[in-house]
């Protein structure tokens, strides 16, 4: 059943905690803003958006469950599990909330790590989730200035922010991310 833009945002709000679900609304408004930007469709990046991490703060055995029965992305399983919830949140965007656009869906599945050949809407609510106003981390004033030079240059900055963190805490690396941010880096070469 495809749902309403409200009852969507009923349905997923009720799955988070408040802070989250305001983080949500600002990875809503910048989706929104970035997609007239840079000319995608503001409607289905703002449905990506509402959606992206509606599986957030569900409990982690119940996420491998369905990465396991449903045989989603198993390598997953074997880095850290904040990055669970972009695959389940793909999943459930389909089967629970009757998203059917391939393009919103992967959006979705790809906010957090990235990958390699990314589409503009995927670029867009990854780009959204790493600069939305409620964003205070070191260095996020500098995405948001790459953001507005392009998305590409944005997300590199948003990658190496996130490399970074992870090589100084000596983390392991879900490696979709290098080669996503290595991807952005050809591009932006291949500009020049
Ligand atoms: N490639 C990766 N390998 C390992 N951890 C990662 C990778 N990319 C992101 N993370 C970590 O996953 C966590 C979740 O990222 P994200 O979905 O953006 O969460 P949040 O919205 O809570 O910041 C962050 O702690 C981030 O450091």
């Amino acid at each position: 059943m495809a749902y309403s833009r409200e009852a969507l945002i009923e349905a997923v709000s009720a799955q988070m905690p408040d802070k989250r679900w305001k983080h949500t609304l600002g990875v809503m408004e910048t989706s929104i803003q970035l997609a007239k930007q840079y000319g995608a469709d503001p409607e289905r990046a703002e449905t990506a958006a509402i959606l992206h991490d509606v599986a957030k703060y569900w409990p982690v055995e119940r996420m491998k469950e369905i990465i396991e029965q449903n045989q989603l992305n198993l390598d997953l399983l074997v880095y850290d599990k904040q990055m669970w919830h972009s695959e389940v949140g793909a999943f459930v965007a389909e089967k629970d909330y009757g998203i059917t656009d391939p393009d919103i869906i992967n959006a979705i599945r790809f906010h957090t790590s990235g990958r390699e050949d990314m589409s503009l809407l995927e670029k867009i609510v990854c780009l959204a989730d790493y600069i939305e106003p409620g964003r205070d981390f070191p260095g996020v004033d500098k995405i948001r200035e790459k953001a507005q030079v392009s998305l590409e240059e944005g997300l590199v900055a948003g990658f190496d922010s996130t490399i970074s963190l992870l090589l100084e805490k000596r983390r392991v690396i879900f490696p979709l991310t290098v080669l996503a941010r290595n991807d952005l880096v050809r591009i932006l070469e291949d500009k020049i």
